[in-house]
């Protein structure tokens, strides 16, 4: 996603106002338009309203020069350190540049409505990249005193061929980082009872912001639920990862273009032994340490599957299908929902591309495996 700074001024996602209607596709409202608006609009109503109700905390904050995180302007924060988690990615820990007491809210009310991001800018070329707050848990390396001054983690792959995230990583520890935001991305309906997360690389970022939003709802008895899927290209990404679903058969479909985009089916794929899992350690990666904590933080609610391209085990239908199947939720949109998160390609293959339109970035139908799998009564949301 590219996002060109006001003197260059485009039609991009990232520029338009941070909290804009957006609304869930669904398989089932690929269908007919009517039905889907139907469907769909108490999904615009609860967004509106949970919006409102977030937006109230920072509004007052806008203005130049604000010290809170606002969606209007850029707001300094300073690297404080950069910890790789792989060779091509580190965790970011970023703390506000000048004091405030209101970051704290203003994350505490993105959290509450779901998937969210900010926006840091890159000064030289005037362009913006959107990135995803890591949620604390157990495993972060964040105290609570610093989670009071409004600390921020991300997750940020280095694309050697990419504009901000190769300038993030050549920053200085103490350098200034100006972000805007919050940007929702998604709003997680209190009524959700359980959450499929297909997730392509640092699009775990996301699944885990969805799990801590939807899990720490501790008005809800019935304990929801989610499964996280999440797919990597190299081993070192997930490393120390253990798939809860027991796995035999691995496969040989790829969402990356180079693979083609053909889906294996299970008895096509050659049979290979299960990879022997590195012990959760201090080898382990830190995202995995991550899920690890959300599972410890709610047990069994919280499943999480690995998929490993350099191993040859990709996302297969059949593993989408599996993963639906296990709901025990009644057939209703505000209940279920799958959410897609990756790079566009992967997006694309799972869920069919989002679409520009009239200037803006729309979900467009639902598409590819998940449209195959024909889900009637999960809702889709590509993120
Ligand atoms: C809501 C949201 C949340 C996100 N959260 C995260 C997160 O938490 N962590 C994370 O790492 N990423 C996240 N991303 C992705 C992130 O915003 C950036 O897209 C990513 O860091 C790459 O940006 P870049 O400027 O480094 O690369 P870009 O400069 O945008 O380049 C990306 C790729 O495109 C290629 N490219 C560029 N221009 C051209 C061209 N003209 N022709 C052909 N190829 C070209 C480059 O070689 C490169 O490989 C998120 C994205 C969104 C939308």
């Amino acid at each position: 996603m590219k996002s060109v700074l006001p003197s260059q001024r485009c039609s991009c996602r990232a520029f338009q106002h941070a909290i804009r209607p957006r609304r869930f596709a669904s398989t089932a409202s690929s269908n007919t338009s009517a039905t889907a608006s139907r469907k769909n609009r108490w999904l615009g109503v609860l967004f509106v309203t949970a919006t409102a109700a977030g937006a109230g905390a920072y509004v007052r904050s806008q203005g130049p020069g604000s010290t809170t995180l606002n969606e209007e302007t850029f707001t300094k924060y300073s690297l404080v350190s950069r910890e790789p988690v792989s060779a091509t990615s580190s965790l970011f820990t970023l703390r506000p540049r000048y004091p405030s007491g209101s970051n704290y809210d203003v994350y505490e009310n993105a959290w509450r409505i779901g998937v969210w991001s900010v926006m840091f800018k890159q000064p030289q070329l005037q362009i913006g990249r959107d990135y995803t707050p890591l949620p604390t848990t157990s495993a972060t390396t964040l105290t609570v005193d610093e989670e009071n001054e409004g600390y921020l983690q991300f997750f940020i792959r280095k694309d050697p061929f990419g504009e901000v995230s190769r300038y993030l990583h050549t920053l200085s520890i103490g350098a200034d980082i100006e972000m805007r935001g919050p940007q929702i991305e998604c709003v997680i309906p209190e009524e959700t009872k359980e959450i499929v997360f297909i997730a392509g690389g640092t699009g775990i970022a996301p699944a885990l912001q969805a799990g801590h939003s939807l899990l720490s709802r501790r008005n809800d008895e019935s304990r929801p639920k989610i499964h996280i899927l999440w797919a990597n290209r190299l081993k070192e990404d997930c490393l120390g990862g253990v798939s809860d679903t027991p796995r035999t058969l691995p496969s040989r479909g790829s969402w990356f273009p180079w693979f083609g985009t053909e889906t294996v089916a299970p008895e096509q794929a050659a049979p290979a032994p299960a990879p022997a899992p590195a012990p959760l350690g201090e080898a382990a990666s830190l995202i995995v340490k991550e899920l690890e904590a959300l599972k410890s933080q709610y047990p069994g609610q919280v499943k999480v599957d690995y998929y490993l391209d350099e191993e040859n085990r990709f996302i297969r239908k059949d593993d989408i299908s599996e993963a639906v199947k296990s709901s025990g939720s009644d057939g209703s949109l505000r209940k279920k929902l799958i959410l897609v998160s990756g790079p566009e390609g992967f997006i694309g293959y799972m869920a069919g591309p989002k679409v520009w339109a009239q200037g803006q970035e729309l979900q467009g139908p639902v598409q590819g495996v998940i449209k195959e799998l024909d889900l009637k009564d999960w809702a889709v949301w590509k993120l």
